[in-house]
């Protein structure tokens, strides 16, 4: 029996995030093992965590693993952060977590 691996189609992200990208300030989302499963040249439709609200749509174009103490203020750049808020925003929703994944995407369109 082969179990079919479905392209998801759908992503979150929590309301406060929402500006920056929707401004084109944040170009990447950090995650963790639960969520390695975008597909690149996919597109999703994203909804905040808080209230399911959907406000746009990304094409996804990558999926590549990091570890935490591999992260940069190249990837804080891209979060619109400083290394150091990046890191603190990310032990706080993966407290402990060191694999990692850099899902980059672009804006197709607001909702
Ligand atoms: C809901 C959720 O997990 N949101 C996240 C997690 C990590 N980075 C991010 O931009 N958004």
């Amino acid at each position: 029996m082969v179990t079919p691996v479905l392209t998801p189609t759908t992503m979150t992200f929590f309301e406060r995030f929402e500006t920056d990208i929707l401004s084109g300030k944040k170009t990447i989302t950090i995650r963790d093992e639960t969520e390695l499963h975008y597909v690149p040249n996919s597109v999703v439709t994203v909804s905040t965590l808080e209230t399911g609200r959907e406000f746009c749509q990304l094409a996804i174009l990558a999926v590549e693993p990091i570890s935490f103490s591999a992260l940069s203020d190249f990837h804080a750049e891209q979060e619109n952060m400083t290394l150091a808020e990046l890191k603190q925003v990310i032990q706080d929703i993966y407290p402990g977590i060191d694999q990692l994944y850099v899902v980059s995407y672009k804006l197709v369109g607001q909702l």
